[in-house]
């Protein structure tokens, strides 16, 4: 058993592919928790991670580890998710540990997904989010005292890798000293043997206390097929005993611990986990959204005080999900309930939509997280699914009659709200004061070049800008007043002047070398060592922070972001305040009658635009039929377009002349079978399929 002293609580912040999981399967190899040579990325077990490269549940593992001082240490690694919608997670993982290893590749430098999963890292011992105005450099001065951070450069064997260049990054955007930056490569395993070291040296032993009553951060939770939820704990205080009633702080309900242990990487029952060990617990419980995560659980005869941090998860992006074919709700309906067995994330409702049919309104952390929601639908389930066009929860003020309102501002009462959850639920017979939008915000990092593209996307887009600056060494915070909106900026032409000189500096995959220039380089301020030969390094990039709609992120924006900089943008979000904003619903309406599926808030300058698009693109989407169709958009309940289409005689049978009846029958039998998929829109049969074409931003 291992006293507090002897345990290391630690994750792994990184950016995506900058070799998280790599790194995991290493350090686990290195342990012999898992054999040499096991399939790699050992802790990434859904399909879709398999598949994309992405992390989206954190996994954690216990390995042991016997440090030079002849006594074994029980690391328990972390392994964190890599995208921005599960930054929830990345902050559960962070609270369990007490160091992270932050992990830059030496080839890419510093991205944005490194500095917003910093932020959280800093989050969550001072709370100081969110810090709009400030620069990167100002922001992580105060960070070296909270979370113990060890740097890492890894894939220093890559030919393009400059790792003097990036290291000199790192100590200038986080504030580290260079000498503390550990070169490694998790593929090679150069470099691997001085970390375990480091992490035993470097990283604090877990503060708890063994003696007081048992408190238990949950800090998440996944559906095992035959045992149920299995939660992912760390034990604070006190110690945990498999047979132990507990009782999670924030619901009251009461569990008992059937069975107890690590994961080593797999589960290993220890009948107990003392004070300091992360682990699992079986509260034989069958849906996972009772163990919330970030949850405080404790003895169910002695309460203590919950830990601090505990927020109940939030759907940021809404959608319906129908089946494509409408007699199968019954198979949709299942596979939604399994997947939603191992996500607590995810909500789910009932909804019935005139065009659709019966289906679900879920509701979803982000954009990414509705992607691999679907994903998974179709591949784990084969479910085939339509889904609506993403929604945010917009927050509506009704204006009610006057004297109501008169009566309850003398009360000091707040004026009714209502928070759509999908745009159907939008109040057609009130009268609506004010719609509240919730927004990101957002951190971008660009080669400097890329600068203007960005800001006139952000622009068009309805962003505001927050924040300005040059990374790498020579920080230089503008005002947004400098910047024009289409893009041109005083400072960024300064910048390109002070870089147009900058020198390439050598690299070198000596660990000690590379360090000790990239020391020099931050002791004398200068930038230009950080430049280099690979591409877009370091000093040449420029740090963007922006207020931006939510909805925008749920449309294209990422993609068009990805086209405007040529895929060198990086890009990354935390939630950002309501705000109001001027917009409009946008109906399109067959024959007099609105498509309750295809409603769109948009912005009302842009209104009339958008209609007409919208009118025209279900126009080519449509066959002639054998009566006049009357194709309109509505914006704010005022006609905006207005398409028709005249009248033709249809017979799917047509081109059969002669007489052939099999031929015939086999037609009418495939338009049989394709009826099931025709949805109704004002009294006019549509294949399912033209709605995701119509859906489209
Ligand atoms: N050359 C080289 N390649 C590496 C190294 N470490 C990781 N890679 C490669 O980089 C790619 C991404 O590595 P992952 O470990 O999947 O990255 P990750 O950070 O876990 O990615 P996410 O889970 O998506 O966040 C893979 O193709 C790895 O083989 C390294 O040290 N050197």
């Amino acid at each position: 058993m291992f006293p507090p002293e002897r345990i290391r609580n630690f994750c792994i912040i990184a950016h995506i592919d900058h070799g998280k999981s790599t790194l995991a399967d290493r350090l686990m190899q290195l342990t012999g928790a898992v054999p040499a040579g096991s399939r790699p990325q050992y802790l990434d077990k859904l399909q879709v991670e398999r598949e994309r490269g992405i992390t989206i549940k954190a996994q954690t593992a216990s390995l042991v580890y016997r440090h030079a001082d002849g006594h074994d240490y029980l690391l328990n690694l972390i392994d964190t998710p890599g995208h921005v919608d599960f930054s929830y997670e990345v902050s559960r993982s962070l609270a369990a540990c007490q160091g992270a290893l932050l992990l830059v590749d030496a080839s890419q430098g510093v991205q944005a997904q490194t500095v917003a999963n910093f932020y959280l890292a800093f989050e969550q011992e001072l709370a100081l989010l969110p810090l709009l105005n400030k620069t990167v450099a100002n922001f992580y001065l105060a960070f070296e005292q909270e979370l113990a951070l060890l740097p890492l450069l890894n894939k220093v064997d890559l030919p393009s890798a400059d790792p003097a260049a990036v290291a000199a990054q790192m100590a200038a955007t986080f504030d580290v000293v260079p000498s503390d930056v550990l070169a490694v490569s998790a593929k090679t395993g150069l470099g691997l043997r001085e970390l375990l070291p480091a992490v035993v040296e470097r990283i604090p032993p877990p503060a708890g206390q063994p003696s007081q009553p048992l408190r238990l951060l949950l800090f998440d939770a996944f559906h095992d097929e035959y045992r149920g939820v299995v939660c992912l704990v760390a034990v604070v205080d006190g110690r945990l005993r498999a047979g132990d009633k507990l009782a999670a702080a924030s619901s009251g309900s009461e569990y008992e611990a059937l069975e107890v242990g690590i994961l080593a990487p797999e589960p290993h029952p220890t009948g107990e986990l003392l004070t300091g060990q992360v682990g699992y617990v079986i509260p034989g419980i069958k849906d996972v959204k009772a163990a919330r995560v970030g949850d405080t659980w404790h003895l169910a005869r002695q309460p203590v005080e919950p830990l601090p941090g505990f927020k109940p998860i939030k759907p940021m992006v809404f959608a319906g999900l129908y089946p494509a074919s409408a007699d199968d709700y019954e198979g949709l309906a299942a596979a939604i309930e399994r997947l939603g067995l191992n996500d607590a994330s995810v909500t789910v409702k009932k909804e019935t939509s005139d065009a659709l049919g019966a289906g679900f309104r879920c509701g979803f952390l982000g954009p990414l997280h509705l992607e691999v929601f679907l994903t998974r639908l179709q591949q784990e389930h084969s479910a085939d699914v339509i889904s609506t066009a993403p929604t945010v929860p917009y927050e509506v003020e009704l204006a009610g009659d006057p004297q109501h309102q008169q009566q309850q501002q003398q009360q000091g009462k707040e004026k009714q709200r209502l928070v759509l959850e999908s745009v159907a639920e939008y109040p057609r017979n009130q009268k609506v004061s004010a719609i509240y939008e919730p927004t990101v915000l957002a951190t971008i990092i660009v080669p400097q070049q890329y600068c203007g593209a960005v800001m006139k996307l952000a622009v068009a887009r309805r962003g505001t800008q927050l924040d300005y600056s040059f990374m790498g060494g020579s920080s230089s915070s503008s005002s947004s007043s400098s910047i024009d909106s289409a893009g041109n900026s005083s400072a960024s032409a300064a910048a390109a002047d002070e870089h147009a000189g900058s020198s390439s500096s050598s690299s070198t995959q000596d660990g000690v070398d590379v360090l000790s220039a990239a020391a020099e380089a931050a002791d004398t301020g200068d930038s230009s060592s950080s430049s280099s030969s690979a591409g877009f390094l370091a000093s040449d990039r420029v740090l963007l922070r922006y207020q931006l709609p939510l909805a925008e992120l749920a449309g294209d924006f990422y993609s068009k972001l990805k086209s405007a900089t040529q895929g060198y943008a990086s890009f990354d979000y935390e939630e950002g305040p309501l705000r109001p904003a001027d917009l409009t619903l946008l109906e399109l309406l067959v024959n007099g009658k609105a498509v309750d599926a295809l409603g769109r808030l948009v912005p009302t300058g842009d209104a009339v635009r958008l209609g007409r698009a919208l009118t025209a693109r279900m126009r080519t989407l449509l066959d002639r039929q054998q009566y006049e169709v009357v194709i309109q958009a509505s914006a704010g309940g005022r006609i905006v377009a207005r398409e028709t289409m005249k009248a033709l005689r249809k017979d799917v049978t047509a081109k059969c002349y002669g007489g052939d009846v099999s031929r015939k029958r086999k037609l009418l039998q495939k338009q049989k079978e394709g009826k099931k998929r025709l949805r109704q829109l004002g009294g006019l049969s549509v294949p399912a399929e033209v709605f995701p074409e119509l859906l489209k931003p």
